[in-house]
């Protein structure tokens, strides 16, 4: 049977100015994948998250959320969407509770349920008995939990998700992975952008290759592997982005270092 189809992507093109960073889009995605979503510094990666998510306009192309143009639908699909930003922008004046249950009522969800159901959440990541303390006295791992359960109060469909496990400690990243794999299993899509492509390559069913705003791979870590003389993700990222002098480049960093 095939899969439905939740994001659906067509000649995406997004210029700043003279500088062109989207060249060319096209991808489409179903229901039930998580996508490592990766590329090199500057690739395009946030631009076209941001262009899903509608916070980035000015592009030419089609973007197709749940079947929908968004250029058309701006406010409806954004109730299915969940993300996690990279650097977040997070109120942090507020506690925990009050952040979380503005969230929630955002999303149109009673604050009794959102403050019920953000407590929970806090208690599986342990930081439950922070819920009335002020976000900006939280540690980085702290308010990256705070972010996730954020992303996830109102059960999105889909998840953007940009360097999640930023500052968590081991435990916690067993949970996340965990409890990523099992709303995949449930049929939510994820977009899972991060650098470190060991976690990529174990957590994604599927991993979409951005450089200079095109995509080079496209496919499961197998299937990238066959079609490349490299084995990890990190090797077959270093080998299809065309970057083999890490060595040298590290070399000269330390000389200069030492130039004293
Ligand atoms: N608001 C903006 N105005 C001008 N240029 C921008 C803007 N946002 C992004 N860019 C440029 O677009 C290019 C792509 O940026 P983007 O943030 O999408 O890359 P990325 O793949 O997410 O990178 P990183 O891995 O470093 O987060 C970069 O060259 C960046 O300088």
């Amino acid at each position: 049977m095939e899969r439905e189809i939740t994001v659906e992507i067509k000649d995406l093109y997004m210029s700043y100015g003279d500088k062109d960073v989207l060249k060319g889009i096209n991808l489409e995605v179903h229901k039930g994948e998580i996508i490592g979503y990766i590329g090199t510094n500057g690739a395009g990666k946030s631009t076209t998250i941001k262009i899903m998510l509608g916070i980035v306009e000015g592009y030419t192309g089609v973007v197709k959320v749940f079947g929908q143009d968004i250029s058309k639908d701006k406010l409806e699909y954004k109730r299915r969407i969940g993300y996690v930003p990279e650097i977040a922008e997070i109120y942090d004046n507020l506690t925990a509770r009050e952040y979380l249950t503005f969230i929630g009522e955002l999303y149109g969800i009673n604050y009794e349920v959102v403050d019920s159901k953000a407590k929970r959440l806090m208690r599986i990541f342990g930081i439950s008995e922070s819920y009335d303390e002020r976000i900006n006295s939280y540690s980085k791992g702290m308010k990256q939990k705070v972010l996730i359960i954020s992303s996830l109060l109102h059960n999105p469909d889909i998840l953007f998700l940009d360097e999640p496990l930023s500052g968590l400690d081991a435990n916690s990243v067993m949970i996340v992975k965990e409890i990523l794999a099992t709303l995949s299993k449930q049929g939510k899509t994820i977009f899972y952008s991060s650098h470190i492509m060991d976690v990529v390559e174990k957590i994604s069913n599927r991993i979409v290759l951005l450089n200079h705003g095109q995509v080079v791979a496209d496919g499961s870590f197998n299937e990238l592997k066959k079609s490349s003389k490299e084995g990890t993700l990190e090797q077959i990222f270093n080998q299809i982005t065309g970057f083999d002098e890490y060595e040298n480049l590290a070399k000269e960093f330390v000389s200069i270092v030492e130039e004293v």
